[in-house]
């Protein structure tokens, strides 16, 4: 092998990434965790595989221009990060945030890959966005950015190039507006973005899938302890697309959800959420692009300010927000008060630290790559169904949908069963993600 140790590789990396923490971050996580299967399997060192393996295919940045109501021209920076194409066409949302960077969206595009793969779906990886906050803007503000954001986006995008979708700041509404934007470009109606809406291509189940799919990833991680949702206490964090139907499926599954949150501050809700408390919450984040203090206010439940959900006592926890949201000290905390499971419905919502914590104290832990894939799926169904010029019933994609999520945990505990009996699921994912990648590389050549 060129590189004779991980940390050696890890320094190379390093090198060539030079301040990008969160891609080192996702990149670290990755290598630690295989290094002892690709020693075992040193082919999967041949041929500069890992070295391919961590620099993206194409890496696109653009300037985005577009005037406000007031007339006023703003000048933002947009990006796609095209990760992977080894054993289908880039596939991966796109962020709208101002804390989006190259780094950041290099994290989530290598993240991405895997969990394609992970899916068994023909998605390779990729990535985008801006740092266009869409929070306070207009509905034509937020029309006219995503319109310009797609004027250069279109000519490096296509059903069998590359598919974007939504996530933080983009949901259903813009990516509505860039399908539009990206038609009239392009002049195809062809499906080229995911999350549509069910009037022009978009899959029923999609807006649920990633916020389900994790629910269900946890309920087959509880199994295995002869558990199940059912009067278990569960903290979510965020309040957004991921979040709101993770509480939906955990409240169907019997559980009692305490929390959500979003970046102002956390609600606690010790008599848990209701189907009607649930419907205030989408009305406040959805119609009226609220906080949850509003949801507090109309409510009346207890809203704790700038603080995230881990100090309060529950089974299990399920991040919904954003990166690097639970630390070590969040993750001691969730232990000591008890939690049996951690099922991450975000990209990368803990850190390195607290997911090593996790997994030393036996607690069931889902990296986010295994637990949070049922968009990305639900969104290669949506694919699938345009492809096919058909429209599958909501229970078609749902039995779907829970079939990948059993699938990916099947093939998370083939790979990550240790010597003691023990489950790893961040080495499970992360060999299971690798070996399909890295196989297809390997038969494509050095290219
Ligand atoms: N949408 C999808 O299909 C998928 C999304 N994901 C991941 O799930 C997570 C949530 O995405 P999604 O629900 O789509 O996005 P939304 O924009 O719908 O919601 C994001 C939520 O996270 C909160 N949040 C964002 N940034 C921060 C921050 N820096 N600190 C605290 N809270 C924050 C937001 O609060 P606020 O409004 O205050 O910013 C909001 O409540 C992300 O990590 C995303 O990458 C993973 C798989 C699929
Ligand atoms: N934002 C997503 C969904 C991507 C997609 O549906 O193409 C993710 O998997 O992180």
């Amino acid at each position: 092998m060129k590189h004779q140790s991980v940390g050696q590789f890890l320094e190379y990396v390093a090198q060539r990434n030079p301040g990008q923490p969160e891609f080192l971050q996702a990149v670290t996580e990755v290598m630690e965790s295989l290094w002892p299967f690709i020693e075992k399997h040193p082919r999967y060192a041949d041929h500069g595989l890992l070295e391919r393996l961590v620099e993206p295919e194409r890496v696109i940045s653009f300037r985005v221009s577009w005037f406000d109501d007031h007339g006023q021209v703003h000048v933002n920076r947009g990006y796609r990060i095209q990760h992977s194409m080894a054993i289908g066409p880039y596939k991966g949302g796109l962020r709208f945030h101002p804390s989006v960077t190259l780094s950041v969206l290099k994290f989530l595009a290598f993240e991405q890959t895997f969990k394609n793969a992970l899916t068994t779906l023909p998605m390779g990886g990729g990535k985008g966005g801006s740092d266009f906050d869409p929070k306070g803007k207009s509905p034509t503000e937020v029309m006219r950015f995503c319109q310009a954001f797609v004027t250069e986006l279109f000519r490096h995008v296509g059903p069998d190039t590359d598919v974007p979708a939504g996530d933080i700041g983009v949901g259903g509404r813009e990516v509505g507006f860039m399908a539009g934007m990206y038609k009239k470009l392009a002049n195809t109606a062809a499906g080229v973005f995911t999350g549509k809406g069910l009037a022009f291509g978009g899959s029923l189940i999609r807006p649920e899938a990633t916020g389900y799919g994790t629910v269900y990833f946890a309920e087959e991680m509880l199994k295995t302890r002869g558990r199940s949702f059912d009067g278990l206490r569960v903290s979510v964090s965020g309040s957004g697309n991921v979040a709101q139907y993770a509480v939906e499926k955990a409240m169907q599954q019997g559980a009692k959800v305490i929390t959500v949150s979003d970046s102002s501050g956390t609600i606690i809700d010790e008599e848990g959420f209701t189907p009607e408390k649930l419907a205030i919450l989408m009305d406040v984040k959805n119609h009226h692009y609220g906080r949850v203090s509003d949801y507090a206010e109309r409510t009346g439940v207890r809203f704790e300010a700038g603080v995230r959900p881990w100090h309060v006592p529950v089974d299990v926890a399920l991040p919904c927000a954003t990166q690097n949201e639970l630390d070590e000290s969040d993750a001691r905390t969730l232990i000591a008060n008890g939690v049996l499971c951690v099922a991450e419905g975000a990209n990368m919502p803990s850190t390195n630290e607290a997911a090593k914590v996790f997994e030393q104290a036996g607690v069931l832990y889902a990296p986010g790559k295994a637990s949070n894939a049922g968009g990305v799926a639900t969104s290669g169904l949506e694919m699938s169904q345009n492809s096919a010029r058909l429209s599958w019933t909501r229970d078609e994609v749902d039995a779907r949908l829970l079939g990948i999520m059993r699938g990916i945990h099947g093939a998370c505990l083939e790979h990550g069963r240790r010597d003691d009996g023990r489950v790893s699921y961040i080495d499970g994912a992360n060999i299971a993600g690798f070996a399909k990648v890295a196989d297809a590389m390997l038969a494509q050549g050095v290219v």
